[in-house]
């Protein structure tokens, strides 16, 4: 049987960390956050997303705000931004295989099909967006519900601590990736089911479990 797999967007399908350092650079004074320099991203890439909101010192309540405005931001840039290298063949031998694929992104919808569409990414054309930073959880139980499956047979694949939290916590299998926003030492401190140093990894995730 196959499984189906959805995958994160930012750091995982497309490699959008100089975009959102940018963005940040223009944006983030305008939220009381301290000029934020290479060393200092080097630093906080290894941490969950709340302790970053936390160490930049944006309040919480400010943070959809925030987070609307970066993705506005970075849109151009990311439109630019090739898909990371070899993804684009994964994702159709995976198709080849018979597995339903997906994004689910906190990103807007509308960005990550226009992004699909121009990169031609195939088989990507189910797009759950907008799900909320921390909202990833609810919207992968939604999906394993609305497909009728158990959400063991669901793969979420991500790059981020709050990516590995949701699938725990909807009791969805992880793949963690290595070339994204969070170092894969740290995403392994968290367990994931699957570690995916390089794109071709991503084809040994259909291994079935008890
Ligand atoms: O919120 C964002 O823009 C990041 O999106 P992601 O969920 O694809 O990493």
């Amino acid at each position: 049987m196959s499984t189906h797999i959805l995958f994160d967007f930012d750091g995982t399908l497309v490699d959008s960390l100089d975009a959102a350092f940018t963005a940040f650079r223009q944006i983030g004074p305008e939220f009381g956050c301290a000029p934020l320099s290479r060393e200092r991203l080097e630093r906080l890439r290894g941490m969950h997303a709340l302790e970053v909101v936390h160490a930049l010192g944006v309040p919480m309540y400010r943070l959809p705000q925030l987070a609307t405005r970066m993705r506005r931001a970075m849109r151009a840039d990311l439109m630019e931004t090739a898909p990371i290298e070899g993804i684009g063949e994964v994702l159709e031998t995976l198709l080849q295989r018979g597995h339903r694929l997906g994004i689910l992104s906190s990103n807007a919808r509308a960005s990550v099909r226009e992004y699909v569409r121009r990169h031609r990414l195939p088989g990507l054309d189910a797009v759950i967006g907008g799900t909320g930073l921390f909202g990833k959880a609810g919207a992968l139980r939604r999906q394993a519900r609305s497909q009728g499956i158990a959400p063991r047979r669901l793969v979420y694949v991500g790059d981020e601590l709050r990516d590995l939290e949701a699938a725990r916590d909807a009791r969805v299998r992880f793949a963690a990736v290595a070339w994204g926003y969070t170092p894969l030492k740290s995403l392994a401190t968290g367990g994931p089911d699957f570690q995916c140093r390089h794109p071709r990894d991503l084809l040994s995730i259909d291994v079935e479990r008890p």
